[in-house]
């Protein structure tokens, strides 16, 4: 079975299957149009799978900000698939560079979905890095609120205390998903209000607490000590903790993104990537160079700015939100 064929029978299934594709297929409405559009004139402009057809298929992939390596590895993988299959029509390729795009996108892991390190019993501590304005704030909102549609009992830490606005901004969202925010005075100390954070966590038997901080990138000595004196004090206080530590990064930043995120990795460790406002750039192929260049896992992108535009990352559904106009136009009955 061709992949577009199985990608279009998993995600055209269920009602609950469709409303992700649905999701991704909207929110990548602006990478698909440039990557769909270039790719079909690519095809329609050499019939044969050559060297010259590869070449250029490189650069549309490059100008997709997919990253040099990762495209790299998806041509060799590419040419290889196209010699083993025999395959001499470039339509058929378009199917192949689908699957190759999901093999590369998920390596070794067996795991499709790439999920939070929620903990069964006890508090789970999320700890949330990232430079001002790529959409922190928000996004600790919209998980806060999946959370909470979840059943868990959630609480936020204002733990930005530098920006001014920060707090009143988290304290917002808050009242918004009726969830409650810990919170000092501007210019007191992070790792003070998420003690008290972890204490009223503690006291009200809670299950989740987001943290904020401030991401001050300018200063990379200051981002570390605020960075590790928090994690000393949440890893005293909660056994195995932070569970996670993710890192928002702003897609419509391209490259830049991925400079940023060699940065915050040189000052904690972090555990995945939240990748914003991908529904607002056409080089969606940032996610595939963040996950091979980093080999941190993207898990969860934000495809707009509604609550529920927030998704967990799953590599096969941004492939169809990719593909979802060829697969509809080609007769996969076949
Ligand atoms: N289109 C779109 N907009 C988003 C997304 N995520 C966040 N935004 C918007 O991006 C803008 C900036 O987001 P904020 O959350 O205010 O920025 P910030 O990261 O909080 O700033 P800091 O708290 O200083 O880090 C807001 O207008 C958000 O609505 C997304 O996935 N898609």
């Amino acid at each position: 079975m061709s992949f577009f064929k199985k990608l279009k029978e998993k995600f055209q299934s269920t009602e609950k299957t469709e409303q992700v594709s649905d999701k991704y297929k909207e929110g990548l409405t602006k990478t698909r149009k440039s990557f769909s559009e270039k790719i079909n004139d690519l095809v329609a402009r050499y019939r044969k799978v050559d060297e010259d057809f590869f070449e250029d298929l490189e650069e549309i992939l490059i100008s997709a900000d997919v990253g040099v390596e990762t495209v790299m590895d998806l041509i060799d993988e590419l040419q290889m698939e196209v010699k083993r299959q025999n395959i001499k029509d470039t339509n058929e390729v378009k199917s192949v560079i689908s699957e190759k795009l999901v093999e590369i996108y998920q390596g070794e892991d067996d795991e499709e979905i790439a999920t939070l390190n929620l903990q069964e019993d006890g508090l789970t501590v999320i700890l949330f890095v990232g430079v001002n304005g790529v959409g922190k704030t928000t996004t600790i909102g919209k998980l806060a609120h999946q959370l909470k549609e979840q059943g868990k009992e959630v609480l936020l830490a204002a733990g930005d205390t530098f920006r001014a606005g920060a707090i009143e901004q988290l304290n917002e969202w808050g009242k918004r998903v009726d969830v409650d925010v810990i919170k000092h005075s501007e210019g007191s100390d992070p790792a003070a209000v998420i003690f008290d954070a972890i204490q009223a966590a503690k006291s009200r038997n809670a299950d989740v607490l987001i943290c904020d901080t401030a991401g001050r990138l300018q200063n990379k000595v200051n981002l570390m000590n605020e960075l590790s004196k928090i994690k000393r004090v949440i890893e005293r206080e909660v056994p195995n903790g932070p569970h996670e530590v993710l890192l928002a990064l702003d897609a419509t930043t391209g490259q830049n993104a991925l400079s940023q995120a060699k940065t915050f990795g040189e000052a904690t460790n972090v555990t995945g990537i939240v990748l914003t406002k991908l529904d607002g750039t056409a080089k969606g192929g940032i996610v595939l160079a963040i996950r091979n260049e980093l080999g941190i896992p993207v898990k969860y992108v934000g495809l707009g700015e509604q609550m529920t535009d927030l998704q967990q990352f799953d590599p096969q559904a941004f492939v169809y939100g990719l593909f979802a106009d060829m697969m509809e136009e080609e007769n996969l009955d076949s």
